[in-house]
């Protein structure tokens, strides 16, 4: 059986610059899988190829088995991949409720119940501006937003940036019940190494726009001198604006 979605031998980047030299890898349905590396060899590029907003010069991308490497981006969200980019995808000056509305068309209204749930401190804010929230729920906002398409694969460009801890715990809890419950497949990029390999089950690393390592997360929590000669991790900003 074709896993739910296939990156393979992709090369992509940005005008004349390739980031990614042949990445391949796999996600089945309603598996959970970490990207991660230092900074700058291509995670983000790779989530963003995934949606097609990349030049991509080679290879292929499948959706449950089927080539959609020419499919437009609009068309990938429609298919089920949802995508919550690093830059808090939200109206700043809509309400929490508009925000979610807007992010609606034409899908039931259950679903806005829906996200109040998975996000309670949503649901509290559901009157404050989008630019009164803090960084925190500017993310819960911003995920929620990409959960009204009811993806089947998410896609989370470091959700955790610049957040207190107890928010980071937050958002990964909930992470994890969306997975849980809804079955939902998600490909997590993550500068915070260890909350993504105890969330993950599968880690691919990347270094210099390739794969060098691919395996359980259990394996890496294991022997963490694989993820030493693999990342020196950058680490997480001493500030934060939750
Ligand atoms: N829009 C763009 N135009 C041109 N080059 C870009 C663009 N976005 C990223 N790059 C370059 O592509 C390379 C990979 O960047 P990318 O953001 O994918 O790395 P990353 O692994 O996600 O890093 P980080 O953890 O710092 O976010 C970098 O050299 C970056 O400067």
């Amino acid at each position: 059986m074709s896993a739910l979605f296939e990156l393979s031998s992709v090369q992509a980047g940005y005008g004349p610059l390739t980031v990614l030299h042949g990445v391949s890898l796999h996600i089945e349905a309603g598996e959970r899988v970490c990207l991660i590396g230092r900074n700058g060899v291509g995670k983000s590029t790779t989530l963003k190829t995934i949606m097609g907003l990349t030049d991509r010069r080679a290879g292929s991308l499948f959706w449950n088995g089927r080539d959609i490497s020419r499919s437009s981006t609009v068309a990938r969200s429609r298919m089920g991949i949802g995508y919550v980019p690093q830059t808090r995808d939200i109206f700043p000056s809509l309400t929490v409720e508009e925000n979610l509305i807007a992010g609606l068309r034409n899908g039931p209204a259950s679903a806005i119940a829906r996200a109040y749930e998975l996000f309670p401190r949503l649901q509290e804010r559901r009157n404050n501006g989008g630019a009164e929230l803090s960084g925190g729920e500017q993310q819960m906002l911003s995920v929620a937003r990409t959960l009204l398409g009811k993806p089947q694969l998410l896609l989370l460009d470091e959700p955790l940036e610049g957040l207190a801890p107890i928010i980071c715990e937050e958002l990964m809890s909930a992470f994890e019940t969306l997975s849980r419950d809804e079955g939902v497949a998600v490909l997590l990029v993550e500068q915070k190494v260890q909350e993504a390999l105890h969330f993950a089950q599968r880690a691919v690393v990347l270094d210099h726009g390739a794969v060098v390592h691919e395996g359980t997360t259990s394996e890496l929590l294991a022997d963490p001198g694989i993820v030493d000669r693999h990342i020196a991790v950058a680490q997480a900003p001493a500030h934060s604006d939750a």
